[in-house]
């Protein structure tokens, strides 16, 4: 039963993030935690285009990533950046995409290695209702072997709720619920969105 509702609920995040145009070049993989101990989830199988829906868009892997029985299905190439999260803290859900705002980002920002945001209404979306919270996004190297990329990526880990920005590829972002995950993720393409509008503005007056 909570195996089918976690499909249900991955399959339907799936569909929105598509509806934004988020998956562009069969980019982006997403995860949802089906067991705590052990650790299984379902991801979405390599290199398919996720704007269609299949009966084959996930798999069912286990804490290493790797299938559990029996499925034809090759889990994301970025699994293993699921199995840091689903393995160091209680997140039930991983969402993985690539915007252009998020890349563009990650470039302006990635020789400090952070981007910190403050300010803004929809911090409160991300949890934090102080009247001057801050939020401070990680931006990690774009490894091409994916085991370094797990590795650069897991010491950021370190709560049931977060976001790394990878550098010209996309944003991983976790938390304990699919609709939380899928909430920040929107917060963070805004903020995104936000910033890089403000920066061309500015420059357009100056
Ligand atoms: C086509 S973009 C390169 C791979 C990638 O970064 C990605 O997010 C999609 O890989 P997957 O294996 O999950 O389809
Ligand atoms: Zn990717």
């Amino acid at each position: 039963m909570t195996f089918m509702r976690r499909y249900e609920e991955l399959r339907a995040i799936k569909q929105e993030l598509a509806a934004r145009d988020w998956f562009p070049g069969t980019s982006g993989n997403l995860a949802i935690r089906t067991s705590g101990v052990p650790v299984e989830f379902l991801v979405t199988a390599s290199g398919k285009d996720k704007r269609q829906t299949t009966p084959d868009d996930f798999v069912h892997v286990d804490a290493t990533g790797q299938l559990i029985g029996e499925q034809s299905g090759r889990p994301s190439a970025e699994t293993l950046l699921h199995v840091e999260v689903f393995n160091r803290t209680d997140a039930g859900c991983s969402l993985h995409v690539h915007t252009i705002a998020n890349n563009v980002i990650s470039e302006l920002y990635g020789d400090q290695g952070s981007i910190t945001f403050s300010g803004q209404e929809i911090i409160k979306a991300l949890g934090h209702w102080e009247e001057d919270a801050t939020v401070t996004v990680p931006i990690i190297p774009n490894h091409a072997d994916i085991p370094t990329l797990a590795a650069a990526f897991a010491p950021h880990v370190t709560a049931d709720s977060g976001a790394v920005l990878i550098r010209n590829h996309g944003i991983t972002v976790w938390a304990p619920t699919a609709f939380e995950a899928k909430k920040h993720l929107e917060a963070f393409e805004f903020l995104f969105n936000y910033t890089l509008t403000l920066q061309s503005c500015r420059q357009s007056i100056h």
